[in-house]
């Protein structure tokens, strides 16, 4: 069996750039690895960019909103592809998976809009557990500073709110799913690099051995 690591975040945490970093320090040594993301760039990953991730991401499509519980399907059968067809596929043939967000954003995501968290864990059943899951934790200041000119400045508190609700559920998920580690996401990007290897090695590699 492969490896399997997830990386979390509020947005703007710093998830790609430290999910590039690792696959790198991973590639160096060795491993066949496969970088990943949700949502992905299949069909499903498409269409929720259209119908959820557009509109100053309310989830407006020609005038009419989708209803939350509909966003957090098409996660879910985004995910579901992802996993049969991508990530299970690749743990079978020994390779280590990166994937930037997994359920744990519909977890986080999805509950701040008001869905019933044992609806969302039960949904998501199906994927299967990675081996470590990084929160990259970032106050939402600086989450806003680094995501600054991508959303409109009438949208600026609506959103800012929302990162809040989502940062607080990401920290309520670590008491609930053990596989979840914190690390500062507010420490330079090398620092930052080097407390996700520690944990790798700490959580993954010396227990294999
Ligand atoms: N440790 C850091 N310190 C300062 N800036 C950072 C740090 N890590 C990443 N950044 C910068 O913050 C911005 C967002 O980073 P990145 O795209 O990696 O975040 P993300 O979590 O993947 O975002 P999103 O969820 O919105 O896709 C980029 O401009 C990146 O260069
Ligand atoms: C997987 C997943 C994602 N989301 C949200 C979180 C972000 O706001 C966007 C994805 O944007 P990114 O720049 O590509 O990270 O989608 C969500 O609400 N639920 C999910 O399951």
């Amino acid at each position: 069996m492969g490896i399997f690591i997830v990386i979390e975040g509020i947005d703007g945490a710093g998830k790609s750039t430290q999910a590039k970093l690792l696959a790198k320090w991973f590639e160096k040594r060795g491993y066949n690895v496969v970088l990943t993301k949700e949502p992905t760039d299949t069909a499903f990953g498409k269409l929720i960019r259209k119908l959820v991730l557009t509109g100053g991401r309310e989830g407006i499509i020609d005038g009419a909103k989708i209803s939350h519980e509909a966003e957090a399907l098409l996660f879910a059968a985004d995910r579901a592809e992802h996993v049969k067809k991508l990530i299970e596929p690749s743990l079978r043939t020994g390779k280590v998976v990166i994937s930037d967000r997994y359920f744990y954003s519909s977890l986080a995501y999805q509950w701040a809009r008001g869905l019933d968290l044992e609806w969302l864990i039960n949904l998501n059943k199906f994927a299967i557990r990675p081996d470590l899951v990084i929160l990259l934790d970032l106050p939402v200041k600086e989450s806003m500073k680094r995501i600054n000119g991508r959303q409109l400045k009438s949208e600026f508190d609506r959103i800012a709110e929302l990162q809040k609700k989502v940062r607080e559920n990401y920290l309520k998920l670590v008491e609930m799913f053990p596989e979840m580690k914190i690390v500062n996401a507010l420490a330079s990007i090398e620092d930052i690099h080097n407390d996700i290897v520690a944990l790798v090695e700490h959580e993954i590699l010396n227990k294999k051995e």
